[in-house]
Parts: C-alpha cells; structure tokens; sequence
C-alpha cells in the first residue's frame, strides 16, 4: 500500500465489496477529504471480468456531471490497482436512514423522487447535453446509461449548507451504456428485491429497468418494506418464488402497508383506524414505475420526471379505480354460501391494462377470457377488453347453480382447462392457484386475478 499510503491519509473504509473497498481519504496535496474506490485485482490481471467491470463504471462515471451523481475527481493506479478518486460525500445511505426511521415522510418521499429522477433523467439522455437536438425516444438512440443497480444501498443522503438535502447515486458497478447487447455480462446481476421483470427472464434491459427498480425504492421508502421481500438469498426456492413474484404478481396495497408501517411504528392496536397519507397521484406513480411489462412503465427518469410536475400541478386524471379493496376472501369449497336469487355480476378492476368492465352473469356457465377478433376461437362470454397478454382467450369460468325450491344461487370459481397463467384467487396472486379439479364458492366482495387483471365478484341487486 506504499503508493496509496503516501498519497492519501486513509481515514476509514467505508465499505468493502467482493472486489473493491471504499476508503474515506485525506488528499496530502491539498489536505482534501476524497472517497478513493481501489479495486482489489491488479493491473496484470486486467482481462479479468471484474477489472474490466471497474474500468467500466469509472470510464462511465468520468463522463457524467449531475448533482444527484456521484462526482468523479481523478483515476489512478495505486500499487498497480485500478482506483478512481471521487467527490466524498458525508452522509448515510437510504438503507441506512430507512432502518433508522422505519419508513419516509411523504414530503422527504418527493424530494428523493425528484432528484434521484432528474439524475436517471440526465443518465438515460446524457448524450443529449450540449448543442445536440433532443429526442424522447429510447428506442431510436442507444447511447444511454443505465445504471442497473438501483437499490437504497446506493442513494446518499448528504446535507446541503442551507439545511436541505441532497441525495446521491452512487455505485455505477453494474452500469452500461448499450442496451441493444442482449447477451450483457451485468444484466442480470442487481439485487434481488429491486430487479425488474425482464432482468429475470433475460430479456432487454433497458432504460425502464432503472425505472422499476426506482420504483420498488419508492414503494420501500413509503413502506418502510419491499413489495416482495425475500428469506433467504441462497435458498433456490426463495429466488423461484421472488421471481415469479415479479413477473406476475400484484404489488400489495401500498396505502395498506403504510398504515401498517404507521402502526408499528407508532405501537398503535393493529385495529386502530390510520389515514392513508399518500396521494392518489403518487401511488399512481409507483404503480406505473413498477408495471410488469417495460413498455407500459415510464420509459426514462425524463417521463417520470415530466409525471411528477405534472401531478404537482394538478394535470393529472386520476382514474376512478375503487379504493383498496378489503382481503375478503374466505373461501371454502366445503361451505357453500347461498345467495338469494340475483342478478350477479363481475367488476374488473382497471388498471394500465385494462379499462373498468362489468359483465352481469345470465347463464349456468360463464366463460371469462380476453377480446379478440380471431374467427378460429369462440369469443369468451365476458370478453375483456385488454391488452394483458396474460389472459387467455378462454381463461376460467363461473358456474351458477340455482336452487328455484329455495330461491337461492350458488356461484363457483373453476379453471377447467388451466390456462398457462393460471387462475388465482387469494389477496396474493401468488398464493392460491385454482386447480383443475377444484372450484371455489364465490361471496360478495370475492376477487380472483386472471393475467395482471383482478375480477372482483358482486351478488347484485336481489
Ligand atoms: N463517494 C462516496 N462518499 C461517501 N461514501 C461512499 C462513496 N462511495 C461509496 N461510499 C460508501 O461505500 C459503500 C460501498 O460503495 P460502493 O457501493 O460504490 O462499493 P462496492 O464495492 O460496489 O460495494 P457493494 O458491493 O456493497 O455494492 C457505500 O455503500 C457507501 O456507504
């Protein structure tokens, strides 16, 4: 450590990775305090996955010049390691501060949104600085950044001189700059909690995968938790279970889960009633971060950005979606509950995928599917109009049985010839597949999820 030791004063390790450490550091040229990253592989091994990695988040952290993002003052080579030299920022990480205080303020929530957007922002149209006409299209220009590691580990929480906050993205370890290579060494490679949809399944990782994982950072810091928390990292099963999670299930009630974090950390009565301070607005904004398919997520942290004022401003329309929804089900195919002669019906819930429907339910049989216009397959009876590819053509069924001597109807829930994305009908769509040779007794309030798309049963008027 000759070479590093007598160019800096080392003050502390700040953290220390699989392959590098982050040293505090006193420049002795200038007495300057400097963050000094040193990758723990030597020059001679430079066709090394890792050192090829490190000389890529310095070459493009060099490039970069935001507030929100880390600076970078120099790059050396200090007892033939790689080592890049940055701005130090004195402060504590969003993992840090979330532990500390359980969950944000909605107040503290924007300003992080909003910083930490203007830097995604500048990240996935960096090119465009400068003289450079500009174009909202990621899809045309492929000289993005992306920096595919956000999680609260790599958000600083410094203190400007006049009392305010700044936040700052750090850690560009996972970064590239060229979405197109389908076959990314980094790609997949994130934590587990916050990787998008499409990073699990190997498919383009792209400008909207930063936004999703914003988006779960968002979701925590309202929350105070993850939407899919995980157990155990090293168990396979954990991992199964975190992906298919991501891929298809709802995110649960952020408004819930707030006034849960409320509660507890107030050590209120789990029964004690608590606002929901949230606006509407806002959990549309984490709803549209966290879409499972990229296309329908905002594209860039410039689209975010642009939803966000607008929504400051009163320019959104809020759809009239219900309010969230009690977790009724209580579903027990020994007990059925018979309900008077009625005109029942089904209520999608809309959501970016598909618009609210009501379908009233005339016959013994009811087949449930997504509209489409193909003459080979029946139109289902109620054929929602969607674009959730996750819905099939003819997906589940209810089946009415009517008792005329008691004047009382029965409704089942049945997936006869399972569809690939299954049928479920628990609060977590993950929980409760409805198997073929199963049907479940649908009650007022019921709800059940086809594809990204939850159907809530009503009895109707008597
Ligand atoms: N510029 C900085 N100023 C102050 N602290 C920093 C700075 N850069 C990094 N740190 C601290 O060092 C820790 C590790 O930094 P970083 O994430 O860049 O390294 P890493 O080797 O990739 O670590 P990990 O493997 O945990 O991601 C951060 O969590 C943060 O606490």
């Amino acid at each position: 450590m000759r070479e590093l030791v007598s160019s800096y004063d080392i003050l502390k390790v700040l953290g220390h990775g699989g392959f590098s450490a982050v040293f505090k550091a006193r420049r002795k040229t200038d007495q300057k305090i400097v963050a000094l990253k040193q990758l723990d592989i030597t020059i001679e091994n430079e066709s090394q996955k890792e050192y090829k990695d490190f000389k890529e988040e310095v070459d493009i952290l060099k490039k970069l010049d935001h507030p929100n993002i880390v600076k970078v003052y120099g790059e050396y080579i200090l007892d033939h390691k790689p080592s890049l030299e940055m701005e130090y920022i004195e402060g504590e990480t969003l993992e840090t501060l979330l532990k500390q205080e359980k969950y944000f303020s909605i107040d503290e929530t924007l300003s992080i949104i909003e910083q930490i957007a203007d830097a995604l922002n500048y990240c996935h149209h960096y090119y465009l600085r400068g003289d450079a006409k500009h174009t909202d299209s990621v899809i045309l220009k492929r000289n993005v950044v992306i920096h595919n590691d956000i999680n609260p580990k790599n958000i600083l929480r410094t203190t400007n001189a006049d009392g305010s906050y700044r936040y700052v993205l750090i850690d560009f370890g996972l970064s590239f700059t060229d979405p197109d290579a389908v076959r990314h060494s980094k790609k997949e490679e994130g934590m587990a909690e916050y990787k998008a949809p499409e990073k699990w399944t190997g498919a383009i990782v792209d400008t909207p995968s930063d936004i999703y994982s914003f988006g779960i950072v968002i979701y925590e810091l309202l929350t105070g938790s993850v939407p899919f928390p995980v157990k155990d990292y090293k168990q396979y099963r954990d991992m199964l279970l975190l992906e298919e999670k991501h891929k298809t299930a709802a995110i649960p009630d952020i408004c819930e889960q707030r006034m849960h974090a409320i509660r507890e950390k107030e050590g209120m009565d789990a029964d004690t009633t608590v606002e929901c301070d949230i606006p509407e607005w806002l959990e549309l904004l984490v709803q549209k971060c966290l879409e499972k398919n990229p296309q329908n997520r905002f594209k860039t942290g410039r689209e975010l950005s642009k939803f966000y004022y607008d929504a400051l401003e009163g320019n959104i329309e809020i759809p009239k979606t219900p309010k969230s929804i009690e977790p009724v089900i209580d579903i027990d195919p020994d007990a059925p509950s018979p309900t008077p002669l009625s005109q029942a019906y089904l209520e999608v819930v809309p959501n970016f995928l598909t618009g609210a429907q009501h379908y009233f339910i005339e016959k013994e049989l009811t087949t449930i599917g997504r509209w489409h216009d193909s003459a080979v397959t029946p139109l289902a009876d109620f054929a929602i109009k969607t674009a959730d590819k996750f819905i099939s053509k003819n997906h589940c069924q209810i089946i009415r049985e009517r008792n005329n001597a008691s004047g009382t109807d029965i409704y089942y829930l049945t997936d006869t010839v399972p569809s690939k994305n299954g049928t479920f009908y628990n609060t977590d769509k993950n929980t409760s597949r409805l198997e073929p040779h199963n049907r479940v007794v649908l009650k007022e309030g019921d709800f059940f999820w086809i594809g990204n798309t939850q159907i809530i049963f009503h009895t109707g008027r008597e």
